[in-house]
Parts: structure tokens; C-alpha cells; sequence
């Protein structure tokens, strides 16, 4: 069993992948940020750095979608190798922070490296308002983090919704996080599970 999830950044997808690894005893995969040699400048210089982040980040996603495959465990996936190419790196070629030159070369790659990789069982959307993620961001409080733009946020939210809205690579859970604080109510994680399960396994436990 493969179980990924997805979101803009500080939608809580770490925190959920955490809860549920821990819920159902399933291997937990993160993502690279705190040894990311570039994150902290593309932060400081998005055009600058662009494609040697976008190249890092599916280099190392790629590693570890090959890890998820060959792992004897269920897994809970903590982001995926679609958002680097659907949200992040067309978000920077559309809004001219990366040039067409430099995406159609990481595109390619791209195209290149996905054909070997297995869709998850279930893919887990959590869908929050700016506001929502604004607060997150802060509350996580990562001192990179501290001069991502709205507009930016904007623009990442706006590519979920259209990627969500075409995604048919296997079964989709939308949850709208907007009020939900799986954090401090175990009842809302509650919830939360209670939609996977039915999604997954065909029943309420
Ligand atoms: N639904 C939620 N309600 C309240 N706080 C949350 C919720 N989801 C995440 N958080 C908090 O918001 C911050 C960012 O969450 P995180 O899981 O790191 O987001 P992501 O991995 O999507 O970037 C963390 O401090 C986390 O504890
Ligand atoms: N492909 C990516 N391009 C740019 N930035 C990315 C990419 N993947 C992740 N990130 C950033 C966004 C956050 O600052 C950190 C961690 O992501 P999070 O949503 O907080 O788990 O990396």
C-alpha cells in the first residue's frame, strides 16, 4: 500500500504523514529540505537558482520513489515527484522566473524519469486557503521561509487546483484542512482516517 500526500506548502502534509505512519505502523518517506543545498538561496534568488533546485529536487524524489517500490512495507509518502513538475517548475516557467529554454530541458528529464515511476494507491490532497497557510508558515517559523510572497503562494494554490482537477492516476482524497487541526483534536485526525479507510479498505473502523 501506497498512500501519498500532496498540498502547498504548510498545508500540514509533514504533519499528517507523520500521524499516519504512526496510526497504521506504515514506513514514513520525507522530503529533502533540511539537507537541500539550494532551498535557502532559491529563496533569496528565485530565477537564479531555479533549475538547480528543480533538478535536486527530482533527482532526489526519483531516489526515493525507487526506495518506495523495492520497500516490503506500506508506505506514506510525504509530497510527490508530480508537484516538482506540475506545480513548481511550471509555476516558474509561467510566471518567467525560469526560461523556456531551461524548462523544456528539466521537462524532458522529467518525462524521462516518470515512466518508470508506479502512481500511489491513494493520492491525499489537502486543500488550504492562503490565510491557513500563512499561519502554518509562520507557526512552522523555517527563518528561508520567512519572505515567501503571497503572490507566490497564489500562484502555487492556483496550479493544485488545476492539477487536482485532471489528476487520474489513481484514487483521489480531497480534504479541506481550512478548519481542521489535526494537531490538537484527535477527533478531526479521526475523521481524517475514518475517509481513508473507507477509501482504501471499504470500511469504517
Ligand atoms: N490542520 C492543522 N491544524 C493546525 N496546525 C497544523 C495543521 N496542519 C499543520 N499544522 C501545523 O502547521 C505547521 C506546518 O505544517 P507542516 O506539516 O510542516 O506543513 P507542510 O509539510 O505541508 O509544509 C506545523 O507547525 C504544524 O504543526
Ligand atoms: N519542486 C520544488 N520547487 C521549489 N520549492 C520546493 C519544491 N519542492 C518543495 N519545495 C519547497 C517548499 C518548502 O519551502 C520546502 C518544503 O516543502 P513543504 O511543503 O513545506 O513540505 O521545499
Amino acid at each position: 500500500m501506497h498512500i501519498a500526500i500532496v498540498g502547498n506548502i504548510g498545508a500540514g502534509k509533514t504533519t499528517l504523514a507523520q500521524k499516519l505512519a504512526q496510526h497504521y505502523k506504515w514506513a514514513l518517506f520525507e522530503e529533502a529540505v533540511d539537507n537541500n543545498p539550494y532551498l535557502k538561496d532559491f529563496y533569496d534568488d528565485m530565477p537564479r537558482w531555479a533549475f538547480h533546485l528543480q533538478v535536486f529536487f527530482l533527482n532526489s524524489r526519483f531516489r526515493q520513489v525507487q526506495q518506495i517500490k523495492h520497500s516490503e512495507k506500506s508506505v506514506v509518502q510525504d509530497r510527490t515527484v508530480y508537484e516538482d513538475a506540475y506545480i513548481f517548475a511550471r509555476n516558474l516557467y509561467q510566471s518567467g522566473m525560469m526560461s523556456e529554454r531551461d524548462f523544456e530541458n528539466y521537462f524532458e528529464l522529467y518525462r524521462s524519469l516518470v515512466s518508470l515511476v508506479t502512481p500511489p494507491d491513494l493520492l491525499i490532497y489537502l486543500k488550504a486557503d492562503l490565510p491557513k497557510l500563512i499561519e502554518q508558515i509562520e507557526k512552522r517559523n523555517r527563518a528561508y521561509e520567512s519572505n515567501i510572497s503571497i503572490q507566490y503562494l497564489r500562484s502555487l494554490n492556483e496550479q493544485y487546483e488545476n492539477w487536482i482537477s485532471h489528476y487520474d492516476l489513481g484514487k483521489l482524497l480531497i480534504i479541506d484542512v481550512n478548519k481542521l487541526d489535526f494537531v490538537a483534536n484527535p477527533e478531526d485526525l479521526g475523521l481524517i482516517i475514518n475517509k481513508i479507510n473507507l477509501e482504501l479498505f471499504g470500511l469504517f473502523r
